[in-house]
């Protein structure tokens, strides 16, 4: 019944870099109680943060987590022994920041005209803007500068170059003219109210749309900020994420395993890979079990079939949206995730882009009314079964293959131009973003590659099997 109440938010996620018994700076005092003094990681800024939530809430958050100074900015920590399944956070929504908190009439004025980041991103520029005087000053003085942000809306055009290979270079693109356009639609509003807005800039716009990116936890009711949760670090593999209880009217955290005081408690923001990361979050891992890789496939124009090819696939071929880039609905694109193992029969790579190699290889209108014959008798998809003839299944295959090794010698060109990350001739935040591009690079050469040892292992058991048939 509870778990029917509740709604588990979408958001995104990753591992921690460095593993919790690494972190030098922690000096835990241990008493016979559960209590602990945990002094070195405490983030003394913070002091006041969660008292001053817990009154603005009315009731307690949490008695077991402390905001901390961890690698990568603020985290929270276990202030006291946490076992799995102690829920370790308990924040109300009369303490969340969402697009009600904008003044009716800018909200009456941007309704419909912008998306709920855009909302959301105004909610924190008005905030900004009021100082101390508004009422979130103690959050929204906490939250991070543009400065200390890497989303790659941030990076240069010299560092975008170094992850031009991803998709998550056109994602930056497309990402950075959405905000354009979301400004330029919300500027003349801001000029209705100088008193919030007089002076805001771009800059101050895309700053605060980042922050909601990395930070702001989406539903179906829209966006929210959930302050102190949002302390929380990302670690891909956690089973611990926030959930909504609407009963209640809160959100919170169920701890997935045991922690000791101390201790950084991490969850999972969702199964992102790195380019997501990269572009929402502004980091990577540096082994993310999540990683993909998005690629295009076309039919040549020279091919005396295309328009035949392009017929029939479209009125066959349909990917489900999960395996098409969401950014583009053309059948053309495809995401192709890692293949754990190159001889496991189940999990080979994505079957539309195998179906759309088999429809690419065909040389004649005869074998592509075949294919569409079969889809016809089966359940409408194309090309979802091994080609009867077995060369031309092999051909199919090879094709892939040959197309995959090309984008994996430009993933190789692009991953030894980066060189070594730690030259001492490269600053601080160029050696940072330099570091992400390795791992982003990284992590989706690891996926091409797996695929393509799964194709060429179909391919020669292809060959044998048929070798064997030959001579048997
Ligand atoms: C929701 S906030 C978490 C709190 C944040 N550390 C802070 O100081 O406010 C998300 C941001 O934390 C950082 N972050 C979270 N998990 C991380 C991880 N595993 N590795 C590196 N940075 C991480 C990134 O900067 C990300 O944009």
């Amino acid at each position: 019944m509870l778990l029917g109440a509740r709604v588990s938010n979408f958001w995104c996620v990753r591992r921690p870099l460095l593993s919790i018994s690494q972190r030098p700076w922690i000096n835990l005092h241990f008493s016979s109680s559960s209590e602990v003094k945990v002094s070195h990681c405490l983030d003394d800024e913070c002091d006041d943060f969660l008292p001053w939530l817990e009154r603005k809430a009315g009731t307690e958050i949490s008695s077991v987590l402390s905001i901390g100074k961890s690698a990568h900015g603020r985290n929270l920590f276990a202030s006291k022994i946490i076992q799995t399944g102690d829920c370790i956070l308990k924040v109300p929504y009369n303490v969340q920041l969402s697009p009600d908190n904008l003044h009716p009439e800018i909200k009456y004025l941007l309704n419909g005209e912008v998306g709920n980041d855009a909302k959301l991103a105004v909610v924190v520029l008005v905030e900004q803007r009021m100082g101390q005087d508004s009422e979130w000053a103690p959050y929204i003085s906490r939250l991070p500068h543009s400065t200390e942000m890497h989303n790659t809306i941030f990076w240069s055009e010299n560092e975008l170059e170094m992850i031009r290979q991803s998709s998550v270079y056109q994602d930056t693109i497309n990402l950075k003219s959405l905000i354009e356009k979301e400004f330029s639609t919300i500027r003349p509003v801001f000029e209705r109210f100088p008193k919030f807005f007089e002076r805001i800039t771009y800059k101050d716009f895309m700053h605060a749309y980042a922050l909601v990116s990395s930070r702001a936890w989406g539903s179906t009711k829209g966006d929210f900020l959930i302050p102190f949760a949002d302390f929380f670090n990302h670690d891909g593999t956690s089973k611990a994420i926030v959930l909504n209880d609407e009963d209640k009217q809160l959100s919170e955290v169920i701890a997935d395993r045991d922690y000791n005081p101390g201790e950084q408690v991490l969850i999972r923001y969702g199964k992102f890979s790195n380019a997501t990361l990269l572009l929402d979050f502004g980091f990577t891992l540096p082994y993310n079990i999540h990683d993909q890789v998005h690629s295009q496939l076309n039919i040549p124009h020279h091919d005396p079939l295309r328009e035949l090819k392009l017929e029939v696939l479209q009125r066959h071929h349909r990917p489900s949206s999960k395996d098409v880039h969401h950014l583009n609905s053309s059948v053309d694109s495809f995401t192709i995730k890692e293949v754990r193992s190159a001889w496991g029969k189940k999990k080979g790579i994505l079957q539309s882009l195998r179906a759309f190699a088999r429809v690419l290889c065909c040389r004649s209108s005869q074998e592509l009314r075949d294919l569409a014959i079969e889809a016809e008798r089966n359940d409408g998809r194309l090309a979802r079964r091994p080609l009867q003839n077995t060369n031309r299944e092999i051909e199919a295959h090879q094709f892939l293959i040959s197309q995959i090794s090309q984008v994996i010698k430009d993933y190789n060109a692009s991953s030894e131009s980066l060189g070594t990350v730690s030259s001492p001739f490269v600053c601080e935040r160029r050696a940072r973003r330099r570091q992400m591009a390795q791992e982003l690079l990284n992590g989706e050469l690891r996926v091409l590659k797996s695929a393509s040892a799964w194709l060429q292992n179909y391919c020669a058991t292809l060959t044998t099997t048929d070798h064997c048939r030959l001579l048997g």
